[in-house]
């Protein structure tokens, strides 16, 4: 192995000691504690992953985790009326609906009708909208802290190859215009993607958000490229055991070979969301505060 590994558990417990000194500091000196509302729907198992780590690490940088569990048959509009509660509530200062949503509600109505100031996952069309003409928005968690651990690793990342593979809202496309915000020269790639290899060799970044498990293997790289991995799959159990192993969309083995560095799955990404979430909802309790916002929790 060549390659050096990206410890994102570490960085993002880094970034949850910011953030916890940061709320010790808008306790102290404006009486305020920030707080994060998540709002689960049905019992999808990806979701629930994310939830379970999210609550705990809420509460040990000192904000106030507010969370609301609905059944998968509750109707749209229970759901709209929540949002309008917590969009009210001033001890709420970030709200997150979990996606995916079930199949009769509509995910995009949901989102907008979040207050976009309170929109810490960064979805709100107007936040979308923010980041792709440079002005000031909430950044969607997973594409920021990719951002973070591609700077650490690569500095100033202006006139860098990079290609993004996956256009989703979420990730792909805040992602590519993350990277064109530090200039990079970016290529969006996707299932009707042509020839993804022949991308990949250009690539200096590389950021893969599938949801094919170990789709992207090491002699698809350029050597020395900096792999972030952002999948998250769960591989069918072995024989006798319960759980499968999760993996990424990168096949780590190979990929390791050939890269600079790479993410691991887990302890890649996936603490960087989280570390995020919660950067997000001090940054938004700043804001709606008249608080001056910490050095190095946004983009
Ligand atoms: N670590 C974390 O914090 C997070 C991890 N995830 C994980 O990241 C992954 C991606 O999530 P998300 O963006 O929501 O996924 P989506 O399913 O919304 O998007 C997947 C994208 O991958 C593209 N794609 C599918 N097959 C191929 C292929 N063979 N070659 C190239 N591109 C392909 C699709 O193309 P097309 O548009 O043409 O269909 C689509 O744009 C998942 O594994 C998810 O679990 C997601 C969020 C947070
Ligand atoms: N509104 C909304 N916002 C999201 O950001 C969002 C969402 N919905 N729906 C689901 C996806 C998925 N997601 C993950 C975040 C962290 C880990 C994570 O911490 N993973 C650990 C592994 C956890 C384990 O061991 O099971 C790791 O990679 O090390 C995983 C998945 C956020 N998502």
């Amino acid at each position: 192995m060549s390659a050096d590994v990206i410890d994102g558990k570490a960085f993002a417990a880094n970034i949850r000691e910011k953030v916890a000194a940061e709320v010790a500091r808008m306790k102290e000196t404006a009486g305020v504690t920030p707080g994060l509302a998540v709002v689960l729907v049905g019992e999808d198992p990806a979701s629930q992953v994310y939830v379970r780590s999210k609550g705990r690490m809420t509460r040990e940088v000192g904000m106030e985790s507010f969370e609301h569990r609905l059944n998968d048959d509750v109707s749209e509009q229970e759901l709209l009326d929540l949002v309008e509660t917590l969009n009210a509530d001033p001890k709420v200062h970030g709200i997150l609906v979990q996606l995916p949503l079930p199949g009769h509600m509509d995910s995009e109505k949901v989102i907008n009708t979040i207050d976009p100031r309170k929109d810490v996952d960064g979805f709100h069309i107007q936040n979308a909208g923010r980041l792709m003409t440079g002005q000031k928005s909430m950044v969607p968690c997973t594409p920021l802290g990719c951002l973070m651990l591609l700077r650490d690793r690569l500095g100033d990342l202006a006139g860098l190859e990079a290609v993004v593979i996956g256009r989703s809202n979420i990730v792909g496309k805040p992602m590519a215009q993350l990277l064109l915000n530090e200039r990079c020269t970016v290529t969006i790639t996707h299932s009707k993607t042509k020839d993804l290899q022949a991308h990949l060799k250009r690539a200096d970044i590389v950021v893969a958000a599938v949801g094919r498990a170990e789709m992207v293997k090491g002699d698809w790289l350029k050597p020395g490229a900096c792999v972030i991995d952002v999948g998250i799959n769960r591989l069918e159990p072995e024989p006798g055991k319960e759980k499968g192993r999760l993996v990424g969309d990168v096949d780590f083995a190979s990929a390791s070979e050939v890269a600079g560095a790479i993410t691991p799955v887990p302890g890649g990404v996936g603490p960087m969301t989280i570390a995020c979430l919660l950067a997000n909802t001090v940054t938004a309790c700043c804001r709606e505060n008249g608080l001056a916002e910490p050095e190095g929790l946004t983009a």
